[in-house]
């Protein structure tokens, strides 16, 4: 099936679908045996120890790393979507996705928003708005403080008009007062959408309607 940019817009009823899902690093199994079905609309939280396997589950459920075992299964509104393209259908913010250094920040939400749509009422002055930095729309992303680029991540993610959200460790080097301004953020942009918070920190996740421990899947193959 090739759904075209407008096509993702409007679609309400994405579902994913681990069956039986384990992944080994060499010969150790972070997790396996995962059954679940994560549904647009509800807020799920994958929690667990640093090392514990969360970044490891999402990157299975972004379609960017294969399962050593067991099946996934991607629809929107009904019709499968293969694992190939469900890049397409998501937009991601982790500590481990890079921002583009020697872009500027004007030039940065350009170039994300060549691939992907803005939300509706959103553009580019809207983000610039959002990530309360007047004046500095031509500064080079390498002269970003941390949080700073944090929060441009976190803002091209919510902004980004997909039906599916996902977030890992949301809030790494946020202060108090970023840690607001992502809960506002999900509040705005997270409704409706399908979103997967990989957190062991409860602010990040307390809002989240289900709950996923990676320990419950830690069983001998
Ligand atoms: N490509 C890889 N090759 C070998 N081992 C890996 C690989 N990727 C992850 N691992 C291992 O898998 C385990 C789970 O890692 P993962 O990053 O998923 O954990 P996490 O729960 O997200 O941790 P954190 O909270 O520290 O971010 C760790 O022991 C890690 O070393």
């Amino acid at each position: 099936m090739d759904y075209g940019l407008s096509t993702i817009d409007q679609i309400n009823a994405m579902q994913i679908t681990l069956k039986n899902i384990g992944r080994r690093f060499n010969r150790d199994w972070i997790f396996n045996g995962v059954d679940y079905t994560f549904n647009q609309g509800e807020t799920y939280a994958i929690l667990g120890s640093n090392g514990s396997g969360k970044s490891t589950l999402l990157a299975i459920l972004n379609g960017s790393l294969a399962p050593s075992m067991g099946e996934i299964v991607y629809t929107g509104n009904g019709t499968p979507i293969e694992v190939s393209e469900v890049y397409n259908y998501l937009s991601l913010a982790a500590p481990y996705l890079e921002l583009i250094e020697e872009f500027s920040l004007s030039e940065m939400i350009d170039f994300h928003f060549k691939f992907k749509n803005y939300k509706p009422g959103i553009d580019k002055a809207a983000i610039l708005d959002l990530l309360n930095l007047p004046g500095n729309a031509n500064k080079l992303i390498r002269y970003f403080s941390s949080g700073m680029k944090q929060r441009l991540k976190l803002a091209l993610a919510f902004c980004t008009d997909t039906p599916i959200l996902m977030l890992d460790e949301p809030t790494s080097n946020l202060d108090a007062q970023g840690v607001e301004w992502y809960i506002n953020l999900v509040q705005q942009f997270a409704t409706g959408r399908l979103t997967v918070i990989c957190s062991n920190q409860a602010h990040e996740y307390s809002f989240c309607q289900h709950t996923l421990s990676i320990t419950d899947y830690k069983n001998q193959v």
